[in-house]
Order: C-alpha cells, then sequence, then structure tokens
C-alpha cells in the first residue's frame, strides 16, 4: 500500500456510562488495559505511518504512561467525540492521504478488518464498517407508545475504524465547526459535506465497551479467541 496512511484513535470521553472511578479505557481487559489494544493493533501494521491517541487532558500523561510506545503521539481531546476527533486529525502529518478514525473504547478490532478497510478506502475513498442489525426496531413516543416499526433490512450500526481521504475529512471538520454542526460519528460530516460513504460489513464482535456488561462480554470474546488459537497451535 503506497498511501501514507495516519490513525487518530478517539479516547478522551469520561466513560460516565460504565460507572467506574477509572475512566473504562484504563479498565483491565483480560489483564491489558481497554485503549491498549487497538493501539497496539495499528500500531502493529506496517500500512500505518502514524497513530495518534486523544486522550482526556487530566490524563494525558498516564495514558503516555501506560502506553508506553514512543511511535504513538498523545494528545488532549476536547468536549465531544467530535471535538476530541479534530484535535487528533490536526496532529496528523500533512502528507497523510488516508486516516482511519477509531473508538478506543473498541478494543476487539481486528487487524483483518482494518486492511480490508484501508484497501476498499484506496478504491472507494471513504468507507466504515457496520453490522445489520439483529433484532425488530421500534420508533417509540417519549411516554412509551410504539408509533412505527422499522424496515431492519434498511438499517446497519455503525461501527469504527472509518476510513477516508484525510484532506477530505478535514475539510468536512472545518465546515462542521463553522456551522456549529455536531454528530456521534465521523462519516457523518463526510456524509454531510463530501460525499459518499460506502460501508463494508464489520463485526460483530468489535463492540464498544459502553457499560459494565460489555466489559463482560469482551472478556468472553477475548478468552475463546485464545482458546481457539491454542486450540490451533496444538492441532499442528
Ligand atoms: N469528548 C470525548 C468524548 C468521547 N470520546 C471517545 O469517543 C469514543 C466513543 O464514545 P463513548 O463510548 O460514548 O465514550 P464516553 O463519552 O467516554 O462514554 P460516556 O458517554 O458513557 O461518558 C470513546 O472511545 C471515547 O473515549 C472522546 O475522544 N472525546
Ligand atoms: C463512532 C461510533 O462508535 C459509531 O457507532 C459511535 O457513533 C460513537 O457514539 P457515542 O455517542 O460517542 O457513543
Amino acid at each position: 500500500m503506497d498511501e501514507v496512511v495516519g490513525v487518530v484513535i478517539a479516547a478522551a470521553g469520561k466513560g460516565q456510562r460504565m460507572k467506574t472511578d477509572i475512566n473504562k479505557q484504563f479498565l483491565l481487559l483480560a489483564g491489558q488495559p481497554v485503549l491498549k489494544y487497538s493501539v497496539e493493533t495499528f500500531s502493529a501494521l506496517k500500512e500505518v505511518s502514524q497513530v495518534v491517541v486523544v486522550a482526556h487532558p487530566q490524563e494525558v500523561e498516564h495514558c503516555r504512561r501506560l502506553l508506553g510506545n514512543e511511535r504513538v503521539q498523545v494528545v488532549a481531546g476536547g468536549k465531544e467525540r467530535q471535538d476530541s476527533v479534530y484535535l487528533g486529525l490536526r496532529t496528523l502529518a500533512q502528507d497523510t492521504k488516508l486516516v482511519a478514525v477509531h473508538d478506543g473504547a473498541r478494543p476487539l478490532l481486528s487487524s483483518a478488518l482494518v486492511l480490508s478497510l484501508l484497501h476498499k478506502a484506496t478504491e472507494w475513498g471513504a468507507v466504515i464498517p457496520a453490522v445489520p442489525v439483529k433484532d425488530t426496531l421500534k420508533e417509540v413516543t417519549d411516554d412509551g407508545v410504539i408509533v412505527s416499526t422499522l424496515d431492519r433490512t434498511k438499517i446497519w450500526q455503525a461501527q469504527t475504524p472509518q476510513v477516508f481521504p484525510y484532506r477530505s475529512l478535514v475539510y468536512a471538520y472545518e465546515q462542521a465547526v463553522a456551522e456549529g454542526f455536531y454528530a456521534t460519528d465521523d462519516a457523518s460530516l463526510y456524509e454531510r459535506y463530501c460525499g459518499r460513504v460506502r460501508v463494508i460489513t464489520g463485526d460483530y464482535r468489535n463492540i464498544k465497551i459502553t457499560t459494565p456488561d460489555d466489559l463482560l462480554i469482551a472478556e468472553a470474546l477475548i478468552r475463546a479467541s485464545r482458546s481457539d488459537s491454542l486450540k490451533e497451535r496444538n492441532r499442528q
């Protein structure tokens, strides 16, 4: 891959829904901090030239020490996820061609998914991983009455990393700042200001750690995949 690829990992949230004293990014998951998983996945790829982690302003030093990786830059984030990602984007080298924006709260990212996204991005431009919803979806009023049942065949859940041509994403962010427009993912900004974003099938295991249940699920998934690879090694 010839493109210069930069990565922004958003890890500057407060993790309030986790209800722990320690920020969820630093909680231990199968013995390793949540954030370290995706940092290591990206850092190990020769296709990636720069990794920027955006941490809460009061946790920048802690984050640097915890990651202990001199090749990874840690910068301070902002109030909303979008503010943090923008600060990360501005830290990337000017010759960056593609950027992958990832949630530090998604530790179960596979390098195969990253490589597929990068490969597709060189062909298509903007591309994100998403998975079809599995449940029936209801639109409900504030007082708990069903208004409609959505056609779930058209509904996908967006994941990260989301990959974009770097200059275009920076342009989208500049426009969003100018308009005061906020969204919950990066693709929303690209769709609004730049154009078409494609989807590839993500990974149901690539969950976002949000509440204590997610930590239990992630731990079970990690242990299951470790035991699978142990069985595989024993078979050889
Ligand atoms: N100001 C913020 C807010 C969020 N994030 C990051 O964006 C990702 C997705 O956000 P979410 O899971 O909602 O994390 P928090 O905002 O930390 O969670 P909560 O809403 O429970 O406080 C996380 O990796 C989080 O650290 C960020 O970098 N900067
Ligand atoms: C970017 C994201 O993970 C895609 O699903 C999600 O939108 C983050 O949302 P949150 O509102 O910050 O939890």
